[in-house]
């Protein structure tokens, strides 16, 4: 791997307190760009800022291109300006008394003045802002203002960018176009990079791979499909889209292993086999809203408590005959109404299945 965190802790304060990140371990292979995603005060701005030099790691090492850039047990921690990392951060901090050329040329001035310029050039022409290197940065909006830090970050050549909430201050369209466009930049560039979200959207639409955090552990790092498909915790399984845990329990249906579910019995394939020994056969079935469709001809039938209209469907929230509650994508040319019982079946391409927790 180009890039590899292993076993890092982060602490404030004294060495008994509780690690803000605690023996996290990822890897990025050149040109990869990671994210990672969780909760506010799960430990990702922690990790980054230990990867940047900004914070000393407490515990483990950090190496880049094979060069040691921390190791906490030899006491070493190469200062920040010499890791050949660059940083966008969310409040993109240009310099209001230069010229956006003169923004992008900030970290070049050991290069000769040709040089400069033409990078400075390939740099606006890669964020699409070549026309405005002689505006001051408030002429801008904030859209191009956070893609000048971008091409600011990453003139110098950095070996890795590090990007920290970039687009936390602007709005939600801009939020979106400037993510896929970011993606772009990054792999055109072929910058390897790490990026800070609490946006799983974003971070979907961003990332090679993404490491969902909680309380300053890594719960799993994967590209996003898998974390959407296969969770490997139940907060995972919580964090990363619309479901629930329904109640289920592994038991034979005609002689074929099935899982016993409030939707009626599901089979394991290949792909996806039945789980083993939970105490009992009993467990939990993570049942996301896709898993869920309406279907009028099912004998399964549920009752609308709430719905959301989110454009192209609604997401209702359904209560069961039994009383459970499940949630479901339904097109939003099915308009029904709150307290109307429809039909729905389980449509499961991906079994995942957690021990039943006593407490719940
Ligand atoms: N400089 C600091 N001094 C003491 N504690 C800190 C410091 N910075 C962060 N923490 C604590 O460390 C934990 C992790 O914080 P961190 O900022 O890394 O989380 P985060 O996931 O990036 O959160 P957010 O999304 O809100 O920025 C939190 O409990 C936070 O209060």
């Amino acid at each position: 791997m180009f890039l590899n965190v292993e076993s890092v802790s982060v602490r404030y304060g004294h060495r008994t307190a509780r690690a803000a990140v605690d023996a996290v371990s990822i890897g990025l292979a050149a040109g990869e760009i990671g994210v990672l995603l969780g909760p506010s005060g799960c430990g990702k701005t922690s990790l980054l800022r230990a990867v940047a030099g900004l914070e000393r790691a407490a515990a483990g090492r950090i190496t880049m291109a094979g060069r040691t850039l921390s190791d906490a047990a030899a006491g070493l921690h190469l200062a920040p300006e010499t890791r050949r990392v660059g940083m966008v951060f969310q409040d993109y901090a240009l310099f209001p008394h230069l010229t956006v050329a003169e923004n992008v040329g900030f970290g070049l001035k050991a290069l000769p003045r040709a040089e400069r310029e033409a990078r400075i050039a390939a740099m606006l022409a890669l964020v699409g802002l070549g026309h405005a290197a002689r505006r001051a940065p408030h002429q801008l909006s904030g859209g191009q203002q956070q893609r000048i830090a971008l091409a600011r970050a990453l003139a110098p050549r950095p070996e890795l960018l590090l990007l920290d909430e970039p687009f936390s201050s602007l709005d939600a369209d801009l939020r979106e176009s400037l993510a896929q466009e970011l993606r772009t930049i990054l792999k055109d560039s072929g910058t390897t990079a790490l990026l800070v979200t609490h946006d799983q959207l974003e971070a979907f639409a961003l990332g090679d791979v993404v490491g969902v955090m909680h309380d300053g552990r890594l719960e799993q790092w994967a590209d996003p499909y898998t974390l959407y498909h296969r969770p490997a915790s139940r907060f995972v399984a919580g964090f990363i889209g619309h479901g629930v845990f329904a109640p289920a329990r592994v038991a034979a249906d005609g002689g074929r292993p099935a899982l016993q579910t409030p939707l009626g019995a599901l089979a394991g394939t290949a792909e996806c086999p039945l789980p083993g020994a939970f105490p009992g056969d009993d467990c939990e079935l993570l049942l996301r809203a896709d898993d869920v469709v309406h279907d009028d001809t099912s004998p399964v039938k549920a009752c609308i408590e709430r719905k959301a209209f989110r454009g192209a469907e609604f997401l209702y929230t359904l209560r069961l005959a039994g009383g459970e509650r499940l949630l479901a994508h339904v097109p939003s040319h099915h308009d029904h109404a709150i307290g109307e019982w429809i039909g729905i079946r389980a449509e499961v391409d991906h079994l995942v299945t957690f021990p039943r927790e006593a407490a719940r």
